[in-house]
C-alpha cells in the first residue's frame, strides 16, 4: 500500500511546442523506468502520427517513482497532454485527475493563445500551478522577459517559476523537488465506498474496453463487482494496474490513486468518459461532476473509396471512438459516394488526423466531404432546423433566416505582424473587440469571427503570416444571423452531392471559383471533355474545362517487351485504387482533400 502523501498527481500543460513530451521523457529517464537503449524520444507519444507530426494528440499518463532530497519514495502521476487548440477537450479531462500543474513556456516565444487558455482551465479546476520556464539553453531565450509575463500576463508569482531545460536535461531534479513540495498529496478516504473517474479509455483487441480511472475513495480490487452509475451497467473486474511504460497489474488501486480497469467490457459504448464507476454492493453516494459535453465543431463525412470496405469502415470508426471519445459519428449516404458515416470533429486538424489514423491503422482508402459547421436554420413554417450537411439544406423558399455560429479568437503576435494579422481577421469577416499591447513587442488581438471562416486555412495563414510566431485560440460564443446558400458542384453536368457546401452568399462566387480550379488541377484528364461547374440554385457561378486527352500509358513502351507494359498497367490499376468514381468521371482522392483546403485565397 502507498501512502496517499507519497503521491502526486499532476499534469504537464502549455502552448503547443512548448516541450510538454520532452519533458515527460526526461522524467521518464530520470526515474530509469525504461532502459536507456531502448528509449525512444517523445516515448509517451505512441502513434505515429504523433511521432512524425510531433504533436501530441492523446493525453498520456505514466507513473514515476522518485526518491526526494528528504529521503522518501514518492509516486509522480503525470499526464502529458496535448496543446494544439482543437484538442483542448483532452486538458480538460487530464486537469480532473490532478492535483497540479507544471505550466510549461518556451523561454524564446513568451506566453501563447493556449498558455492563457489552459491556466484559466487549471484555474478553474483549483489546481495548483507551478510555472516552468522551458528551454533555457537557447540562445534566444529571454528568462526574464518571461519572468515579466508570469507576473503580468499570468498573475503568478515569478519567484515560483523554475528554469529548466527539458532538451538537456538541466534543472530537471529541481522542478522535481517542486512538485513533491508544491503539489498537495491527493486526500481520499481509503475507507469510504469506491468512487473512481473515468477520464480516459482505450481498445485492446483481447482485453476489450479498458478504463482510465482516477480513484478519489475507497479501493478497487480483481473479482469486485462495479456499477457504471450513468450507463447502469455492472461489471466483473478482471485487473487493475499502474501506467508504467506500458500497463503494470497490481493487487489494488485504492483512493488518490491512478490507473486502469479491465472488466471484460466488450462494447465500446459501455465505457463513458467522464462517468464515476462505483461497488454495486456498496455504492458511494453520488456521481463525481463528469465532463462537459464534448462538443463537435467540424462536420464532414466519410466514404470508402471502395464500397466493399464500408464494414471495415464502420468497425474501424468504432474502435477509433473508444480511443478517442470527441470522435462523434452515425450513418450517411451519399448519390455519388454509397454508404459512408457523418462524423464531428473538434476541428479541422482532428479530422486530419482521424483521416490517417483510418488509413494507417486500418489500411482503409477513404474521402472526406467538404467540412462545414453546424447551422441554425428558421423555416417559414415557423420551425427551426439544424443543418451539418449540405444535403439537408432546405430550398431557399422554405427559409426564413440562417444563422451560423461565431468564435471569440484570442490572438497573441510580435507586433510587426499586427497589420498582417488584422487584414487576415479582417477577410473572415472577422470584428475586433480588442488590441492590448501585452508589452513593447507583443499585442494581443481579440475579435469576434464566423466559425466557418477559420474553418479553411486561417490557421495556416495565420502562422506565414507572421512567420510563424502568432498563436491563436479560440471559444464558440453563440449564433448569429448570416446569410447562407449552397454551392452545388457539377462534374460534367451532374451535380456531386459529395462536394457541395454551405457558404455565405457573397463569397459563393469566389468560392466557387477556388474549388472549380483545384478540382481542374487534381482531376485527370480523361477521354472526354469535363466541364466543372459551380452553381447556386439553377445559377452557374463558376466554370472550368478539364479538356480530352487519351491517356495510354503504354505508348512509350514500343518494342515488344510485354512484361514491362504489364507492369506499368499494374502501375495504373493501383493509382486507380485511390480514384472513386462518380458518375463517369473519375474523381481522385486528393480531390476532395483539395476542395477541403481551398479558403478561396488563391
Ligand atoms: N532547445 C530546446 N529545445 C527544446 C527543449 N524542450 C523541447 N524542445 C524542442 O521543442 C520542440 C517541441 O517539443 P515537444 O516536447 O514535442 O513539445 P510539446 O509541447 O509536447 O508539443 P505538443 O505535444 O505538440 O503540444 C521539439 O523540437 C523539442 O526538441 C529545450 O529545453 N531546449
Amino acid at each position: 500500500m502507498i501512502p496517499q502523501k507519497l503521491i502526486r498527481n499532476f499534469c504537464i500543460i502549455a502552448h503547443i511546442d512548448h516541450g510538454k513530451s520532452t519533458l515527460a521523457d526526461r522524467f521518464i529517464q530520470r526515474a530509469r523506468v525504461v532502459e536507456d537503449r531502448l528509449f525512444q524520444d517523445q516515448i509517451l507519444d505512441s502513434m505515429d502520427i504523433e511521432r512524425e507530426r510531433g504533436i501530441t494528440i492523446k493525453s498520456q499518463a505514466v507513473t514515476v517513482p522518485f526518491e526526494s532530497k528528504d529521503g522518501q519514495l514518492y509516486h509522480l502521476n503525470l499526464v502529458d497532454t496535448p496543446g494544439h487548440v482543437d484538442f483542448s477537450y483532452e486538458v480538460s479531462r487530464a486537469i480532473s485527475s490532478c492535483e497540479g500543474a507544471l505550466l510549461l513556456i518556451d523561454a524564446s516565444q513568451g506566453v501563447e493563445a493556449q498558455t492563457l487558455a489552459n491556466l484559466y482551465m487549471a484555474i478553474e479546476h483549483d489546481l495548483e500551478i507551478i510555472p516552468v520556464i522551458n528551454k533555457i539553453d537557447l540562445p534566444s531565450a529571454d528568462v526574464e522577459g518571461v519572468l515579466e509575463q508570469i507576473e503580468h500576463d499570468l498573475g503568478l508569482p515569478a519567484e515560483d517559476a523554475v528554469k529548466i531545460s527539458a532538451k538537456n536535461a538541466i534543472g530537471i531534479d529541481e522542478l522535481l523537488e517542486t512538485v513533491v513540495e508544491r503539489i498537495p498529496a491527493p486526500t481520499g478516504d481509503y475507507d469510504a465506498p469506491l468512487k473512481a473517474l473515468i477520464f480516459d479509455s482505450h481498445y485492446n483487441t483481447f482485453r476489450g474496453g479498458i478504463m482510465h480511472c482516477r480513484l478519489f475513495d475507497g479501493v478497487i480490487r480483481p473479482g469486485d463487482d462495479i456499477h457504471m452509475l450513468a450507463t447502469d451497467r455492472v461489471f466483473n473486474v478482471e485487473e487493475v494496474g499502474r501506467f508504467r511504460i506500458g500497463f503494470e497489474a497490481c493487487e489494488e488501486l485504492q483512493a488518490g490513486q491512478v490507473g486502469y480497469i479491465v472488466a471484460g467490457i466488450r462494447t465500446i459504448t459501455d465505457i463513458r468518459v467522464g462517468e464515476t464507476v462505483t461497488h454495486r454492493d456498496r455504492p458511494c453516494a453520488e456521481a463525481l461532476p463528469g465532463f462537459r459535453e464534448v462538443k463537435s465543431v467540424v462536420f464532414s463525412s466519410i466514404f470508402p473509396v471502395d464500397a466493399n470496405d464500408y464494414n471495415e469502415l464502420s468497425a474501424a470508426m468504432e474502435k477509433l471512438q473508444l480511443n478517442d471519445a470527441s470522435l462523434f459519428f452515425e450513418k450517411d449516404s451519399s448519390a455519388a459516394l454509397g454508404f459512408g458515416f457523418r462524423c464531428g470533429f473538434l476541428g479541422l486538424l482532428h479530422l486530419e488526423v482521424i483521416q490517417e489514423r483510418l488509413e494507417r491503422e486500418f489500411g482503409l482508402s477513404i474521402v472526406f466531404t467538404a467540412p462545414s459547421v453546424s447551422y441554425r436554420i428558421d423555416l417559414s413554417n415557423g420551425e427551426s432546423i439544424t443543418v451539418t450537411n449540405p444535403q439537408d439544406f432546405p430550398a431557399q423558399t422554405e427559409i426564413e433566416r440562417t444563422y451560423e455560429p461565431f468564435i471569440k479568437a484570442t490572438l497573441i503576435t510580435p507586433s510587426e505582424y499586427v497589420g498582417n494579422l488584422i487584414s487576415l481577421c479582417t477577410e473572415k469577416r472577422g470584428n475586433q473587440l480588442d488590441m492590448i499591447y501585452l508589452d513593447s513587442k507583443r499585442v494581443e488581438l481579440v475579435y469576434e469571427m464566423p466559425l466557418s471562416e477559420v474553418l479553411y486555412d486561417f490557421y495556416d495563414r495565420l502562422k506565414s503570416l507572421s512567420r510563424g510566431y502568432a498563436s491563436f485560440d479560440y471559444e464558440v460564443i453563440d449564433v448569429r444571423e448570416t446569410d447562407l446558400v449552397r454551392l452545388d458542384i457539377l462534374l460534367n453536368g451532374q451535380p456531386v452531392d459529395a462536394l457541395s457546401m454551405l457558404v455565405y452568399r457573397p463569397n459563393a462566387a469566389f468560392r466557387a471559383r477556388a474549388v472549380c480550379k483545384k478540382l481542374r488541377e487534381e482531376i485527370p484528364r480523361h477521354q472526354f471533355k469535363i466541364p466543372i461547374q459551380g452553381a447556386v440554385g439553377s445559377t452557374i457561378v463558376a466554370r472550368e474545362t478539364i479538356s480530352a486527352l487519351r491517356k495510354d500509358v503504354t505508348a512509350k513502351c514500343y518494342g515488344g517487351d510485354i512484361s514491362r507494359k504489364r507492369k506499368l498497367l499494374e502501375k495504373q490499376k493501383e493509382g486507380k485504387k485511390r480514384m472513386k468514381m462518380v458518375g463517369n468521371v473519375e474523381l481522385p482522392q486528393k480531390a476532395f482533400l483539395s476542395v477541403l483546403k481551398s479558403g478561396g485565397d488563391d
